[in-house]
């Protein structure tokens, strides 16, 4: 919250002076109103000056436009503010969240990241509008509204300020216990959207397992828990409302009856009563404003401190200056050297003292069963990750002295599961690079999507569904591995990326890397033995550990996992 009010805002504290000012004076000639009508029914009518009841007419016209048009003006500047304000917050936030480490993601969930890009957003921008447009009328209308009442007949207004301490006190005591309900069902919410993301993007798979009763189950218990959650929040800030107007009622009451006595005897006018009356309206609405602004304060708190934390998030990927480059491993190109890695500090290593080198040109395959650690070594490769132990150097630099940036720019990587977005097939290969369309026709037919594009349109500019849904597997990755060839990479990395090929577009794929990426490095990870057989190195993972290292003859012959495996898919050819 407070990066929010000293951060954030501080460039519109001008403005915001300029728009609390207007709004100020607006207030002030609402305050007005009430006053002039009991002069003119307490002073002028009696006296029956006709100038002067035309004169205060007049001036209640023109408060009342005044009154009207400042609000106005005041309300449009904070609604820029607001506006400005959250562009500012969401785009920092949006910033932060792409150079997060995958650590934060693992921890922070993707679903609650969404969440604080969104809802928390909105609320945070619900509260600074609010807060200009009531944060300076309601006090002013309250605290005028006394100070007038008191002008006009003290022992009144007495019975009025009688009740203010009441009306605080529920406030205090609302406002402590609903910032962590809402903080509550923020959490809920996270969990909402994670069910919500699974099942639409899974539905297929749940219709074809059906399992649509099993995740119809799911979605209603967690939005049960939204409901019962918002419920709970509420019920407890629906108490404000009620209580204030019964408290206020009450002291109207009071007034009322105080009022008649006083009238009575003499003590007080009509005019003064009448005024009063709206004056204690006016009061009335502040209050109520001001517990509303409490219900959109105790939300917006809440989601402020969960923007804040993914805000203050220090850098764990922080370069390191001094580290040396290694000459004598210059000659390779990547090298791993002893590295270690667990996905839960203090657990069992999900990878366990691999070492390898490559030169540049060199083609590693990683070849493994399921959850071997494969991908774990591409993200330590890519830096998503830092290794627990040993080290990883890229051209005898260790991978952590080299900024993010210029390190993932080496890269051209496919992913399992990689993202197809709703564009062009031109924007989807290109992906904000400035690459020539020569390029992106180049990296196509190497990837052999050529034909397919070509049949499918006549131009690069067809639009593609999201996620690629108007495509097969294979014409999928097919662009996802154009995508990664485009650039020339200096590093290719295919990430499984070959398993929705059919063989013999696999085994061109390879020969158009041979041909054409001489210079590339290439790793290859993967599940079929003949999508790495040919490479200068073979991994063979288990359990994260390195079970065979080697060429495939040399692994035929030494790893009896290997031949196992090479049987089994290749039959007589392993
Ligand atoms: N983000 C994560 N948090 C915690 N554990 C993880 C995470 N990602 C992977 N793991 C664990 O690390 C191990 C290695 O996973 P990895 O994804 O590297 O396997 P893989 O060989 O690529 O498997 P597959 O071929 O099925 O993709 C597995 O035991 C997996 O459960």
């Amino acid at each position: 919250m407070q990066k929010i009010l000293t951060y954030y805002l501080k460039p519109y504290y001008f403005r915001m002076s300029i728009g609390f000012m207007i709004k100020f004076v607006g207030s002030i000639m609402d305050l007005c109103l009430p006053w002039i009508l009991a002069y003119m029914i307490d002073t002028i009518i009696p006296i029956k000056d006709k100038g002067q009841i035309y004169l205060w007419g007049l001036m209640m016209i023109v408060c009342s436009f005044l009154a009207v048009s400042f609000n106005v003006i005041a309300n449009r500047m904070a609604s820029k503010v607001a506006r400005d304000t959250t562009e500012h917050i969401r785009n920092d936030l949006f910033e932060k969240v792409m150079y997060l480490s995958d650590s934060y993601m693992d921890t922070y969930t993707k679903p609650s990241i969404m969440s604080r890009l969104t809802t928390d957003t909105y609320n945070v921008h619900q509260m600074i509008g609010r807060i200009q447009r009531l944060g300076v009328r309601a006090p002013i209308l309250l605290i005028g509204g006394i100070f007038v009442t008191l002008t006009l007949d003290p022992v009144l207004a007495c019975v009025l300020i009688i009740t203010l301490p009441f009306l605080a006190w529920i406030m205090i005591k609302v406002s402590q216990r609903s910032i962590p309900m809402y903080t509550k069902l923020q959490q809920s919410i996270d969990r909402f959207v994670r069910i919500v993301r699974e099942d639409i993007s899974g539905i297929r798979v749940i219709k074809a397992l059906s399992k649509e009763d099993y995740e119809r189950n799911r979605f209603e218990n967690i939005n049960h828990e939204v409901v019962g959650e918002e419920q709970k929040a509420g019920m407890l800030m629906a108490v404000i409302d009620p209580s204030v107007s019964v408290i206020m009622n009450l002291a109207l009451v009071g007034v009322l009856i105080v009022g008649a006595f006083r009238v009575n005897s003499g003590l007080s006018e009509v005019g003064k009563i009448l005024a009063f009356m709206t004056y204690f309206t006016i009061i009335l609405n502040a209050m109520i404003s001001i517990s509303k602004m409490f219900v959109i304060l105790s939300k917006a708190i809440a989601s402020a401190n969960r923007i804040d934390t993914i805000l203050e998030l220090e850098d764990d990927m922080e370069v390191v200056e001094a580290l040396n480059t290694y000459a004598d491993e210059q000659k390779y190109h990547v090298v791993f050297e002893n590295v270690s890695f667990t996905y839960n500090k203090g657990e069992e290593d999900d990878l366990k003292d691999i070492s390898f080198e490559v030169k540049q040109g060199e083609t590693l395959g990683i070849l493994g069963g399921t959850g071997a650690g494969k991908s774990t070594i591409v993200s330590l490769l890519l830096r998503f990750y830092d290794v627990k132990q040993g080290r990883i150097l890229i051209n005898g630099r260790d991978i952590k002295s080299i900024p993010l940036q210029e390190l993932r720019s080496k890269f051209g990587v496919v992913f399992q599961n990689d993202m197809i977005f709703e564009d062009t097939i031109l924007e989807n290969v290109n992906l904000g690079r400035d690459l020539s369309e020569e390029e992106i026709e180049e990296a196509l037919l190497y990837a052999r999507a050529k034909e397919f594009v070509d049949q499918k349109t006549n131009n690069l500019e067809e639009a593609l569904d999201i996620k690629g849904a108007n495509l097969s597997g294979g014409q999928k990755q097919r662009i996802l591995i154009a995508r990664a060839l485009a650039a020339h990479p200096e590093i290719l990395v295919l990430d499984d990326s070959s398993s929705a090929l059919d063989y013999q577009t696999d085994a061109m794929l390879r020969q158009e890397l041979n041909m054409h990426f001489k210079k590339t490095t290439k790793i290859i990870v993967a599940q079929r033995v003949s999508s790495v057989m040919q490479a200068d190195h073979i991994i063979v993972l288990e359990e994260g550990r390195m079970i065979g290292y080697g060429r495939h003859e040399e692994l035929l012959a030494q790893c009896e996992s290997y031949r196992q495996i090479s049987a089994s898919q290749m039959g007589g050819v392993a």
